[in-house]
């Protein structure tokens, strides 16, 4: 059995022009796995926490301190141990670590190292990162539904609008292929919808377009006029999903919603939502309320859960036993899986089986800060968890994913693509089976 030779950290460069921690894990066969830890920019409080240092310069943004632990106490307790063992291999980190949010190594460097011995040892065993994780989870590996910004808000955009994403879904498309044309040809309709209202057209962190409009709603008229004017019927093919990340302008109890001028309390807030399911073809919404307004969570899925997949993110920080309560409370009905926020393979893993055990969709997501690094198309398709968020066009990090993604086509031992299931209980999409 291979075993852990060495373990080089190094910095690199995210998507947002931020350093981040880089692990190159080689084993004793010579097999080579190397990740790059993500980073996001509306984080849940509950999450392991990025370590960052550094002066003036860098902002304090600099990971010369989480590159030094990768280098120092992490490679020194790793090296000797099976790269197969994932789970002791994370436990010994966590146990190095000893702190509840990964502060003392640094989420960033634990999760880089993490990701890497597990494509070292995928490597090992000559196999795809998908299979290798397929085979050692029992897991019928299958070619996830994307969901993808057209406009980005929020935390990735100068919070010019309050919503963080506006995403659609084409949850009865055949295949990967028939998403991404779809996709594109709303995204570009947007793109000259942003164009022709002049200004600056430019991109959100996460690859859609910045908006320019003077009302939150008024982005959700558009992304529906961009899909009418991509030749599509919102609410047939092409549906919405919303990224609210309401824990971003949520303080003390009251929703502030800069654009609309306005602020409202849990239950005004959830029903203005509530009337923008009735009016538009959305689907899915993540962070409807805050990560500290767990009621409001409560009463949105009391009132929304069977129509809508109701995604929890900040609420769950992809904790299992976070899920497991929120299954217990009703807080939502599905989980959003960030490899980061839990910090290691392994509890992510045991995050996403939570989910999955308690009858919650899974989506796969990257973070707002990223990199050509593709570890999670593999997480989602091997382990079967249905549905996947990277971002958009225009961005090559983002691309570098659906990219990826489109390989997994056709290669032997990949089942299908997930169109055919339904959302939140209910079949959105004109293909009803
Ligand atoms: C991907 C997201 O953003 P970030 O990475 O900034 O948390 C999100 O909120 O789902
Ligand atoms: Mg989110």
């Amino acid at each position: 059995m291979s075993t852990i030779q060495s373990i080089l950290g190094r910095r690199v460069w995210d998507s947002r022009g931020n350093p981040t921690v880089e692990a190159e894990v080689t084993l004793t066969d010579g097999s080579i796995g190397r990740a790059i830890a993500p980073s996001g920019a509306s984080r849940g409080e509950r999450e392991a926490i990025e370590l960052r240092d550094g002066g003036e310069r860098l902002g304090g943004k600099d990971v010369s301190r989480a590159v030094a632990n990768v280098n120092g106490p992490i490679a020194a307790r790793l090296r000797g141990m099976p790269a197969a063992d994932q789970a002791g291999v994370d436990a010994a980190m966590l146990a190095l670590d000893g702190t509840p949010l990964k502060t003392e190594l640094g989420g960033n460097a634990i999760v880089a190292v993490s990701l890497a011995i597990l494509h070292a040892a995928a490597a090992s065993a000559r196999l795809p990162l998908w299979r290798y994780l397929a085979d050692g989870h029992d897991a019928t590996p299958t070619i996830p539904l994307p969901e993808i910004q057209i406009f980005g808000g929020g935390a990735h955009a100068g919070r010019r609008v309050d919503i963080q994403d506006f995403m659609i879904m084409v949850p009865g498309a055949d295949d990967l292929e028939e998403v991404m044309e779809v996709t594109n040809a709303v995204y570009h309709a947007a793109g000259r919808l942003m164009e022709a209202r002049g200004g600056a057209v430019g991109v959100a962190d996460e690859g859609g377009w910045w908006p320019t409009v003077s009302t939150n709603e008024e982005a959700l008229e558009l992304l529906v006029q961009a899909i009418e004017a991509a030749g599509e019927v919102p609410g047939e093919r092409v549906v919405i999903s919303l990224d609210v990340a309401a824990s971003e302008f949520e303080r003390d109890g009251r929703y502030i919603l800069g654009l609309d001028g306005l602020e409202l309390d849990s239950g005004e807030w959830l029903e203005r939502l509530g009337n923008w399911v009735d009016r538009y073809p959305i689907v899915s919404i993540e962070d409807p309320a805050s990560e500290r307004d767990p009621e409001g969570m409560r009463a949105f899925t009391a009132r929304w859960g069977d129509r809508l997949q109701i995604v929890g993110d900040d609420y769950l920080v992809t904790n299992a036993r976070l899920i497991e309560a929120a299954a217990d409370a009703g807080g939502c009905n599905a989980s959003l899986i960030k490899v980061n926020q839990a910090g290691t393979v392994t509890e992510t893993i045991e995050a996403l089986r939570a989910s999955q055990e308690r009858g919650f969709g899974t989506l796969v997501s990257a973070r707002s800060g990223e990199t050509e690094d593709v570890s999670i198309c593999h997480l989602a398709a091997g382990l079967d968890a249905g549905q996947l968020k990277v971002g958009s066009f225009a961005r090559s990090e983002r691309m570098a994913k659906w990219n990826e993604c489109l390989r997994f086509q056709g290669q032997a031992g990949m089942g299908a693509f997930v169109g055919g299931r339904p959302i939140g209980g209910t079949w959105w999409g004109a293909k009803r089976p």
